[in-house]
């Protein structure tokens, strides 16, 4: 099995739910994020060039990064729910899983210490 990876960065706000009034992550506040897209084929799935799929092919998820999460407030932009780093990551590999049919793992890093990593399979 063969892995590419590729990593995006944007900075927006948020303000997690469900947290004690104490816990500084309940006021709103903000991060540079990174989002690194894992994908994955075997090796007879390799593309006649050997790429598991050209990193170009992922200029439109930057276009999609830039559009709706870069300088938004995620609580606004994810249309809901608590954009915790693992919802992020989740709603991310949801998001782009039909037009990336390679895409094994979204993750997510808050701060230069954290990540949050969705593999479904
Ligand atoms: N499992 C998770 N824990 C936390 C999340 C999260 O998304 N998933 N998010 C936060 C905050 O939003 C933010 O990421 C702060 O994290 P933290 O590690 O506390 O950041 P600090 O820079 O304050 O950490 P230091 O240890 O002081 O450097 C919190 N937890
Ligand atoms: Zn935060």
């Amino acid at each position: 099995m063969f892995t590419i990876s590729k990593e995006f960065h944007f900075s927006a706000s948020h303000v997690l739910d469900r947290l004690p009034s104490w816990h500084p992550c309940a006021r709103m506040h903000g991060h540079n994020y990174i989002v690194v897209l894992e994908l994955s084929a075997a090796p007879e799935g390799l593309t006649e060039a050997g790429f598991v799929r050209d990193y170009r092919d992922l200029d439109a998820f930057k276009k999609w990064v830039d559009a709706t999460l870069d300088h938004r407030h995620l609580n606004d932009a994810m249309g809901g729910g608590n954009p915790s780093a693992e919802h992020l990551a989740r709603w991310i590999f949801d998001t782009w899983a039909d037009e990336l049919p390679e895409l094994t793992a979204v993750s997510v890093s808050e701060t230069p210490k954290t990540w949050a990593t969705y593999r479904p399979r």
